[in-house]
């Protein structure tokens, strides 16, 4: 098929006043010009494939020598959100002022979380109680020009350095609080917690000092962990009952001595031993690591007994043997791998804690992975007197204004002996008489005149919150021991007679269920006595 020459001769001159208004190559506008002259087609159509080939070079040529002048002179580096480094560069740039050029805000309700630095003018109202979070959806971009890749890490390590620096009046507490989103997205929520002083943390006599020495000679130990072929790592659980102080002396600890805190507690839901290793993996050098009632890893001992309460062969439902129940989904295996394998990262403390020190394996309390367990019991005489001064410090308590300040600090002493000669050693932990001294307004006086009622109640208070758990116990094992189907237990309690005054054990009515399970046999009614 032949193509009209003037035709051609259009398309060339068009394309060669457009490349000259365009691009102003008048050089090459006149070169296609030329062509259309020869009314030569092929000769037109080589030299459109030679130029369009010269200008494909070019930019190839061009792209190449970009990335090779970015690949010499410029380094990427990227910081994920949930990794500590990204807290060291999110500090140091907020430090720097950077996010003050920030046009995208989330407002959040201030939680102590980040500090973004940003206030929207000086003294600008209500900025006390949110806090502007520049967006954070896509990577913020920031460069830095050097020619040597050194400086990268120089950068990096000035980052961290400032960011322990500035947490010296604080301790930084990572904590994994939401689902796992990907990759490095496990330390997700990070609080400063206001250093606790360690003499706030009363114990008995010298076991403070013995934990802090102990950690401080494995920081400082950490040659010889290496010459002597030792994971650099350490492993401390604390047990005893709630509220004794347990978790107030990691933190007291981690404060003194400078260490971040990542902690994660096995009772989540979305913890199992995937996370838990990828958690455990990203704790930086010197740091603590807490996991929180370790004991929900295995199952519990009435779990057990209940479950196997008619023996080992008993069976549950449809034949099936029972399971022992555990309330997490980490295995007993996922954590001991993960237990071991801290000491890949050198300098881990490894603190767990417990309410129920017979729950956990043996595996598990084996040297080298708890090197040191610590037993936190209920109050003692003298720390309930240790507990009383500092709740009522001579400097800050009022008694009566003719009093001198050594009438005032024996006065209180000799109130704080009173007080604690009141409770009865070891029944109560510390947390409850905190709770009991902070309803007493910052009066001593009325702290040891009520004491006597306050323990009372107390004691009464448990003693019928035992004797109901003995009672459902008691009734989930009747339950148990009876393979055919079980009566429903209804207590007989005439309306003249108060619950208290009824016998728990013996006055019941067995009346069985409306419907009997399937395959259950005809069960006749009885009554206990
Ligand atoms: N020995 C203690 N010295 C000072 N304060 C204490 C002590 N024990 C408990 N407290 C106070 O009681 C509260 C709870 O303490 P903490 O969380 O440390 O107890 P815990 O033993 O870790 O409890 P749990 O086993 O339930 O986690 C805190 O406010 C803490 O100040």
């Amino acid at each position: 098929m032949e193509v009209p020459t003037q035709d051609v001769g259009t398309l060339s001159s068009l394309t060669s006043s457009l490349l000259a208004r365009i691009m102003s190559f008048s050089f090459l506008a006149s070169w296609i010009q030329q062509s259309s002259n020869s009314q030569s087609y092929v000769f037109d159509t080589a030299k459109l494939f030679f130029l369009g080939t010269l200008v494909e070079a070019g930019r190839r040529f061009l792209q190449w020598l970009a990335e090779r002048v970015r690949f010499q002179y410029s380094v990427t580096a990227h910081f994920t959100e949930g990794d500590p480094a990204y807290e060291w560069i999110v500090m140091f740039l907020t430090e720097e002022n950077i996010w003050k050029r920030s046009r995208d805000f989330h407002i959040n309700a201030k939680s102590s979380t980040r500090r973004w630095g940003i206030t929207l003018g000086e003294n600008a109202p209500g900025s006390d109680h949110v806090d502007f979070v520049p967006t954070y959806e896509l990577p913020h971009l920031f460069r830095i020009y050097t020619l040597n890749v050194k400086d990268l890490q120089e950068f990096v390590e000035e980052a961290r350095v400032r960011y322990i620096e500035h947490g010296r009046s604080s301790v930084i507490l990572h904590s994994a609080s939401q689902p796992n989103f990907g990759p490095g997205f496990v330390w997700s929520s990070v609080k400063r917690k206001l250093r606790r002083p360690m003499d706030s943390i009363i114990l008995e006599e010298g076991m403070l000092d013995s934990i802090v020495q102990d950690a401080k000679d494995f920081i400082e130990m950490e040659d010889w962990y290496i010459e002597a072929g030792i994971p650099h790592r350490r492993g401390y659980l604390l047990h005893g009952p709630p509220g004794t102080g347990k978790t107030s002396t990691i933190h007291a600890l981690a404060g003194e001595l400078g260490l971040e805190i990542f902690s994660l507690s096995l009772s989540a839901g979305f913890v199992d031993d995937a996370f838990l290793q990828q958690a455990s993996s990203t704790i930086p050098k010197k740091a603590i690591f807490l996991i929180e009632d370790i004991d929900c890893a295995f199952a519990s001992r009435e779990d057990d007994e209940t479950n196997t309460s008619g023996g080992a062969s008993s069976n549950g439902f449809l034949g099936l043997p029972f399971m022992p129940l555990r309330r997490s989904n980490v295995t007993l295996s996922g954590l001991l791998n993960v237990i071991d394998g801290i000491g890949s990262e050198e300098g881990v403390l490894f603190f767990a804690t417990t309410n129920h020190i017979n729950r956990l394996d043996p595996a598990l309390l084996r040297p080298g992975r708890i090197d040191r367990k610590i037993e936190y019991k209920l109050t003692t005489a003298a720390q309930a007197t240790a507990l009383f001064s500092r709740f009522f410090p001579a400097a800050r308590t009022t008694l009566g204004k003719e009093s001198t300040e050594s009438d005032k600090a024996a006065r209180l002493q000799e109130l704080a002996v009173r007080f604690a000669s009141r409770i009865p050693e070891h029944k109560f932990s510390t947390a409850e008489l905190q709770g009991y001294l902070l309803s007493c307004k910052g009066s001593p006086e009325d702290a040891v005149s009520g004491i006597d009622l306050w323990v009372q109640q107390e004691l009464d208070d448990r003693r019928s919150r035992q004797a109901k758990e003995s009672d459902a116990a008691q009734l989930s094992s009747t339950m148990h021991d009876h393979q055919e189907p079980q009566p429903v237990l209804a207590p007989v309690v005439s309306p003249s007679t108060s619950q208290s005054s009824v016998s728990r054990k013996t006055r019941a009515v067995l009346t069985p269920p409306s419907t009997p399970p399937l395959g259950a046999k005809e069960h006749v009614p009885f009554t206990a006595q």
